[in-house]
């Protein structure tokens, strides 16, 4: 589904990716994790072609991305913070991107199951910070897509609302699909990702299951391994 060689990206000084090479199969929820500024989102961006890298190539459902973006309309993506246009409101958003997409949508029921009826007259710039996260939600999962993107998808989010969010995640996943979740909630992760991937210093430097991660870390539960990591190679 994903394949990633040789990826360099630099910002200035700071060598964000340094020769990082991933692969990751069709199907199946992968979590993408690493410390505070490791790289998760330069990567996602990437894949999605919202940052060019210095070097390296990056190939999505077997096609090369250079100089191409119609690999685009076969992902989903829900980015961290979700820029809305402040003075739209949420019904014209969810019109507005369905008009783009031009294909059957998911938009009524994923309204309902979340509660957001009674916002749907209301201006972007005026709603919660969890309502807002909940909108991303509705636009990320309203159309059919092999591949979702699904950065922090959690934030601001109340317990319903997350209960929700995970069962959507899963029904997405008993449907066939790739989903790329980054996460700094090692419960929601221990509970719903397949196969994790930890980032450090511009490489990938664990990929497995969590319970592989467990046993190499020897450490009962997420949380504890994904510190033991973070401690041993602080400490390296
Ligand atoms: N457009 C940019 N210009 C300059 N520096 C950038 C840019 N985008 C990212 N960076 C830097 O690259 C590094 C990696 O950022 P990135 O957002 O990919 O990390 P992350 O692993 O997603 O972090 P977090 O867990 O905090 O969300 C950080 O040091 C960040 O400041």
């Amino acid at each position: 589904m994903i394949k990633v060689e040789n990826l360099y990206k630099k910002f200035g000084k700071n060598q964000v990716l340094d020769g990082l090479d991933l692969q990751i199969g069709k199907g199946g929820i992968i979590a993408v994790l690493g410390p505070n500024g490791s790289g998760k989102t330069t990567l996602i961006k990437c894949i999605l072609g919202m940052v060019i890298p210095d070097k390296g190539s990056i190939e999505v459902m077997d096609t090369p991305i250079r100089r191409t973006w119609k690999y685009r309309s076969e992902i989903n993506y829900m980015p961290q913070i979700a820029d809305f246009p402040g003075n739209v409101r949420v019904r014209e958003l969810f019109d507005m991107i369905r008009d783009l997409r031009q294909r059957p949508d998911r938009q009524e029921e994923l309204v309902e199951l979340f509660g957001l009826e009674p916002h749907m007259q209301k201006r972007l710039s005026t709603l919660s910070g969890g309502t807002k996260q909940k909108v991303n939600i509705v636009l990320t999962f309203m159309f059919d897509c092999p591949l979702l993107i699904l950065d922090e998808p959690t934030t601001g989010l109340d317990p319903a609302a997350l209960i929700r969010l995970k069962r959507l995640i899963r029904e997405e996943h008993s449907r066939g699909k790739t989903i790329l979740i980054t996460s700094h909630i090692m419960e929601f992760v221990a509970e719903i990702a397949d196969e994790v991937i930890y980032l450090l210093e511009g490489r990938i430097y664990f990929q497995g299951s969590v319970e592989e991660l467990k046993k190499m870390t020897k450490q009962k539960n997420l949380e504890h391994a994904i510190a033991a990591l973070t401690t041993t190679t602080a400490d390296a």
